[in-house]
């Protein structure tokens, strides 16, 4: 068996493109429209990465989406989480858990997503203004 994709509904595909694409550094794999459904899916994945997918539903129709508490989050290895971080809040996105552990932080989508960002191969040293930046949100 392989795991292929998570599957997210979100409310406003621009946002949710330009979030996951241009701030978080995903590339668009493929898309598929369904007039007949009304919707459209839109398949992300981390450059070169074969492990798995984000598929995003697009309801044409608009329908509110109330968060499920049994979701968690999905993940991703960055190669530089304060870089990685630091690009993300010039872009307007809050760090709703900084890297103070210069590993782990969380970010949310514009529909609330949780995404954890993890430092690949383990901690970097402590580093300012992350070490003793407060939480910002949940994750
Ligand atoms: C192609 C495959 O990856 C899919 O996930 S299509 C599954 C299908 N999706 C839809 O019908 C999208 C529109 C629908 N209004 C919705 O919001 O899901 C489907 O069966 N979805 C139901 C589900 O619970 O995923
Ligand atoms: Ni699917």
């Amino acid at each position: 068996m392989k795991f292929l994709h998570t599957m997210v509904r979100v409310t406003d595909l621009d946002a949710s493109l330009d979030f996951y694409v241009n701030q978080l550094g995903l590339v668009e794999v493929s898309r598929k429209e369904v007039p007949a459904g009304r919707f459209t899916l839109v398949y992300l994945a981390a450059p070169g990465d074969k492990g798995g997918e984000i598929e995003l539903t697009y309801n044409w129709d608009p329908e509110e989406y109330t968060g499920g508490r049994n979701f968690g989050h999905v993940a991703f290895a960055v190669d530089d989480i304060y870089e990685k971080c630091a690009a993300l809040a010039k872009g307007g996105v809050t760090i709703n858990r900084p890297p103070r552990d210069g590993y782990m932080a969380f970010v949310r989508s514009p529909d609330g997503i949780s995404v954890e960002l993890l430092q690949k191969g383990g901690p970097l040293p402590p580093q300012e203004p992350w070490a003793s930046m407060p939480n910002t949100g949940t994750w």
